[in-house]
């Protein structure tokens, strides 16, 4: 579902005499449908540039990688829209909150952008704000006001509205408390089952070893570093 097959990428530093960093070379590796792999190396060591490739932020500087059936490192922007739509989600700890709009809509929102029926959507949106914990007299409120707590919650459950068939998870747990951590865990674990193909960095090591199948530590693609 998921294939990365020999991904570099550099970085040309222009305000500091256009020094070009090289800090990934020769990434490969695959994702299996159900399957979860999780990102580990030090910091610095290219997870979250990794991801950044995959999704489509950060172009690839050579290589391919494939999500479905599109090579996310050559195509237009106008198809990676459309994968991020219907294909490859993507949970941060950060909501990119819009104002005036309610967090019910907040949730729903990727469902009624594939032209999912109304109430289907919102039904979906408030199951996930009940198991988040968010209290149902916020759910007509905009998340503007929210807790950073409150918010990273809205957020994962905007993420887990829609079914894609892969998905990218950055930290998805970080600073939620425990009951909310496990329901987190059991949304990984309920995508693993519907077949969908996860990458993920958790920096929680419990939550890692609970949910991925296998770890790739992505230094050994760091040049110049031994993994
Ligand atoms: N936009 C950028 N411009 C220049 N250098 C960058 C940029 N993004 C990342 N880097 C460099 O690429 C390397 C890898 O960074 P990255 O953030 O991917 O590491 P990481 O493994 O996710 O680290 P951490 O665990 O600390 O988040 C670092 O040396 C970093 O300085």
């Amino acid at each position: 579902m998921i294939s990365v097959e020999n991904v570099s990428k550099s970085f040309t530093l222009h305000n500091q005499g256009a020094a070009v960093i090289e800090v990934m070379s020769g990434a490969s590796f695959t994702v299996a449908p159900g399957e979860c792999v999780a990102l580990t190396g030090d910091s610095g060591a290219g997870k979250s540039t990794l991801m950044r490739m995959i999704y489509g932020n950060y172009l690839a500087a050579s290589g391919a990688i494939r999500v479905g059936g599109v090579d996310v490192a050559s195509a237009e922007p106008r198809e990676i829209l459309q994968l991020r739509r219907e294909t490859l989600g993507y949970v941060s700890q950060f909501l990119r909150v819009v104002p005036r709009v309610p967090s019910l809509d907040v949730v729903a929102e990727p469902l009624l952008a594939l032209g999912a029926d109304r109430n289907a959507a919102l039904d979906r949106a408030r199951d996930l704000l009940t198991r988040l914990n968010i209290p149902e007299t916020l759910w007509s409120l905009s998340p503007t006001t929210f807790s950073g707590g409150e918010q990273q919650r809205v957020n994962i459950a905007r993420g887990f509205a829609h079914t894609y068939p892969a998905m990218l998870l950055d930290e998805p747990t970080a600073s939620l408390d425990a009951t909310n951590r496990a329901t987190v865990l059991s949304l990984i674990d309920e995508a693993k089952a519907r077949g969908a193909a996860i990458v993920g960095i958790f920096h929680d090591a419990e939550a890692r070893e609970r949910v991925a199948d296998r770890e790739i530590d992505v230094s050994r693609f760091t040049p110049g570093r031994a993994a």
